[in-house]
Formats: structure tokens, C-alpha cells, sequence
């Protein structure tokens, strides 16, 4: 992943027709989209600011298409984001999404360019027309709402690099143990739930 990662970053991951990727766009719903675009969203101004990323998740044509007016289909690299590869509305806007690179000149032999897979079925991705060595894969094991932590965190870990990347699973993991360990009264999760319980 982080050898993809880099290539990206370094505008040698290149379209069909010879241009580097400019443009990230991450297809998933729930736990597949909100973690990555939250990061993005976040640490901005750590981000690569030759890409710019965006996020669909509503089955609603209209946020696909609000996106597919900003990009250039030969520099554009789309990830599709699913554990399962099943949920309808990723299953729809990656249909969608990959008919507009097929009637906008990507060859289907070259679609491999700019489809990109994260799921726990690989077979599944694979079937969407994307290389079996795109498909980046999530242990059967990680929930939806976690997912941020593995590949599902691909378009963060593109968008602000490796080393940044790293750096937020060690502090991740930090936060793990700190709850794990610190005492009630100065456990950061725990108070945090209790605010949020107050708040309601
Ligand atoms: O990653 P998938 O399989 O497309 O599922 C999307 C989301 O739907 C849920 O299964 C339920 O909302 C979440 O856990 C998950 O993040």
C-alpha cells in the first residue's frame, strides 16, 4: 500500500494517457468514508497539494455528479472502498463511476489505471474490472466504524503521505493503550463518552 502510496505521491502512477493522478476520489459509505475524509479533512495541511481528493458516499446521483464536473477522467485514480464489495450504494456509485471513465476514453484494458480496491473480498473487486494487484485488503475481522486503521485508510495515507500516516497509527495505537490503562478519572475516551451522554 505504501509502495502504491508513493507512486501516486510522486506523479509516477500515471492515466491511460500518460498524465499523473490529480485526483482521488474515495466511493464508500459509513465507516469506508467517513474515517478517511475526516483525516483529509483534518490534516489538510499536511496533504500532497497536487492531489485533490474527494469523497462520495450518497447513492443520490447528484453528489457523484457534483464531483465528476471537477475532474479530468485521465488524471482521476477512484477507490472503491468496501469490506463486503455488496453495500448498494458504493455497489452504484462504482458502476456509475466506472461507466463515466469507460464513455469518457479509458480503455477497459486500461481501467486498471484508475480503479483501485479495498474490500475483504477481493474477488469481488476484481470482477469491477480492477487488477488483482490493486486490491488492497481488510482483515475480515476490522468493523466498519474502525476501518480508518486499515486499508480503508488508503486515500488518507495518499493524501498525507506515509511518514504522517505512520505517525497517526502510533498515535492511535497510544490512545489504545491509554485506555486500556489510565485510571477513570483521566481516561481521555471515557470522559469524552461521558460529555457527549451530558450533551444529549
Ligand atoms: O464497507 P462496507 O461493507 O461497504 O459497509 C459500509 C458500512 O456499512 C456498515 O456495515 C453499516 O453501516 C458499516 O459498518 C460500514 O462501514
Amino acid at each position: 500500500m505504501v509502495a502504491f502510496a508513493d507512486q501516486v505521491r510522486r506523479q509516477q502512477w500515471l492515466g491511460h494517457t500518460g498524465k499523473p493522478i490529480q485526483s482521488i476520489v474515495n466511493i464508500g459509505i459509513g465507516g469506508s468514508d467517513l474515517g478517511p475524509k475526516m483525516v483529509c479533512h483534518a490534516l489538510q495541511p499536511l496533504g500532497e497539494p497536487k492531489l485533490s481528493m474527494h469523497f462520495v458516499s450518497n447513492v443520490d446521483g447528484a453528489d457523484l455528479q457534483q464531483v465528476l464536473a471537477q475532474i479530468d477522467p485521465a488524471t482521476t485514480l477512484a477507490i472503491i472502498v468496501s469490506k463486503t464489495f455488496t453495500t448498494l450504494e458504493t455497489m452504484t456509485n462504482a458502476h456509475s463511476l466506472r461507466s463515466w471513465l469507460l464513455s469518457h476514453g479509458v480503455p477497459e484494458a486500461k481501467l486498471g489505471q484508475h480503479l483501485v480496491g479495498v474490500s475483504a473480498d477481493p474477488a469481488r473487486a476484481i470482477q469491477l474490472g480492477i487488477a488483482p494487484e490493486c486490491v488492497f485488503k481488510i482483515w475480515d475481522w476490522v468493523g466498519g466504524r474502525y476501518s480508518l486503521w486499515s486499508a480503508v485508510g488508503l486515500s488518507a495515507l495518499l493524501y498525507i503521505g506515509p511518514t504522517h500516516f505512520s505517525e497517526l497509527l502510533a498515535g492511535a495505537a497510544q490512545m489504545d493503550q491509554h485506555f486500556r490503562e489510565a485510571p477513570l478519572r483521566r481516561n481521555l475516551p471515557t470522559i469524552l463518552a461521558l460529555l457527549a451522554r451530558d450533551g444529549k
